[in-house]
């Protein structure tokens, strides 16, 4: 059939001439913007899956059909300008980074993220879990809402884990870096809405960037001065480590460093990255599963069993071949990712001159890849609004349609990592707790993530 160009795309109702569809961001709030975003998305799929939103003069094509999805990922590496607001905080860590450089850093960050690693976080991991179980017997509440604790315990592991900081001992310093990270993404997210501040000499002159760069200055204060600690304990001291011994990711990163030439800056940049990459994405996905798994009883005691199965009726830590065996908690987690994915959209921008369907576009083009409706397309058949773990025993272990750690090259570091803290603290909660909730009064919010709004209690009760 014939070509056609960006021109002729469908696009979204409401478009403005010079502002296009930006004056339905207005009116910041997580909810709204949650709910706009949902309601574009659904529309580009009743579209035929590719429509057009426009910022301004740019258009954002949104594709949720898993081959132009998969066409988009491989030929779109390039992330977005909204990305450059987070690099005040982030500067060119990974996730911010523009493709040149990330190509480089990536390579060394990956000699990081390898499985010995991991192993040594299995006593943080489960140590985590523990505390996290100990809080939810003690809380005096049998109904609550856990996302708190959740978030707190999920950014407490990230601390000890990436930069060795430990939260008991320093409990004020803790707080205050807590505060400034949940302040800092609605300070970034207001920046992106209220978009007359995208550029840079209006936003020069705002509150909004004196109140942001306050907070960055506070969030690299505390990295900086943590960094610099440990670079001072691991040259003063010999450093025999044995294998499968804790080593906070940023040792690994300071003697990669030394070797590959990164900057102190840049191992800021990288640690801050995988601060903010960890530091409450397990926690949101953690809620959800508990809504999923509190909704469905008959299937929470399938996980269960499994549990007591493997490590019988007894607290003990969940070891490195437990994993291995918990393969129905395994289904639930990524089961919960694909109704539930954290991160339900990427935008990127091509390199190239693209086809997607029956349009070309040029390179420049930004695309926004929807995983929230890839992951509930109609090749997921006729239950995919469904949670059915035991879909995952008739897939691929990760099939193109599902993308809940990312598209293409610049997929999450932090998957392995993800899915076997998660693990872990699921194993300690279910095994201690029966739990029961009401999934249809979850709502949902966007920020930088997808998160529960409201409706998310949960009801415990402890398991004889
Ligand atoms: C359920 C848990 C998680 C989910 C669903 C998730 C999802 C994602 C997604 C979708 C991306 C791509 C973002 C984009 O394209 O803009 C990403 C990137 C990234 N994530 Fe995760 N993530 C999780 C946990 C973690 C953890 C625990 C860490 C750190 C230990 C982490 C560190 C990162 C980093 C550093 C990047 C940037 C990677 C790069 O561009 O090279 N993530 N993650």
């Amino acid at each position: 059939g014939r070509m056609r160009s960006v021109k002729d795309l469908p696009s979204y109702p409401g478009w403005l001439p010079v502002i296009g569809h930006l004056h339905l961001l207005l009116g910041y709030e997580e909810k709204k913007l949650w709910t706009v975003f949902k309601q574009i998305c659904d529309e580009a799929t009743r579209r035929g899956g590719v429509m057009a939103f426009y910022l301004g003069p740019s258009a954002l094509t949104f594709v949720s059909d898993p081959e132009d999805v998969q066409l988009v990922s491989r030929y779109c590496q390039e992330k977005h300008y909204m990305y450059d607001m987070a690099k005040p905080w982030l500067g060119n860590g990974l996730l911010t980074a523009d493709t040149a450089t990330w190509k480089i850093t990536r390579k060394v960050m990956n000699l990081a993220f390898t499985p010995q690693m991991l192993n040594g976080f299995m006593s943080v991991f489960n140590s985590q879990a523990q505390r996290l179980t100990t809080q939810f017997e003690d809380n005096p509440e049998r109904t609550f809402v856990p996302h708190t604790m959740l978030t707190i315990n999920n950014l407490e592991t990230i601390c000890l884990t990436s930069i060795a900081f430990d939260p008991q001992k320093h409990k004020e310093l803790f707080e205050r870096y807590r505060v400034a990270i949940s302040n800092i993404f609605a300070l970034l997210v207001q920046r992106f809405l209220r978009f007359w501040l995208q550029s840079p000499f209006i936003y020069k002159f705002s509150k909004l960037k004196t109140q942001t760069d306050m907070v960055i200055k506070d969030l690299h204060n505390l990295s900086n001065t943590v960094i610099q600690k440990r670079k001072a304990i691991i040259e003063s001291k010999e450093h025999l480590v044995k294998e499968d011994q804790f080593r906070p990711l940023m040792d690994i990163i300071l003697e990669l460093s030394k070797e590959k030439g990164l900057s102190d800056r840049q191992v800021r940049e990288e640690m801050d990255t995988i601060i903010f990459g960890g530091h409450d994405t397990t926690a949101n996905t953690l809620t959800f599963a508990l809504m999923l798994l509190g909704s469905d009883l008959e299937k929470q005691e399938k996980v269960y069993q499994e549990i007591i199965e493997v490590m019988g009726h007894s607290d003990r830590d969940v070891e490195k071949e437990d994993l291995l065996k918990l393969v129905y908690l395994e289904k639930v987690i990524k089961e919960t990712l694909r109704l539930y994915p954290i991160a339900p959209a990427f935008p990127r921008v091509s390199t190239s001159e693209l086809k997607i369907k029956t349009y070309t576009f040029p390179a420049g083009s930004t695309f926004v890849v929807d995983a929230f409706n890839l992951h509930r397309h109609s090749v997921w058949g006729p239950d995919a609004e469904e949670f059915k773990p035991e879909r995952w025993e008739k897939l691929d272990s990760w099939p193109k349609e599902y993308m809940p750690f990312g598209v293409g090259r610049r997929t999450c570091i932090g998957k392995m990592y993800a899915m076997m803290s998660m693990k872990i603290s699921l194993a300690h909660l279910l095994r201690r707790f029966k739990v029961t909730s009401d999934i249809s009064k979850l709502t949902l919010k966007m920020d930088s993530l997808l998160r529960p709004e409201s409706g998310h209690v949960i009801t415990l009760e402890l398991r004889k």
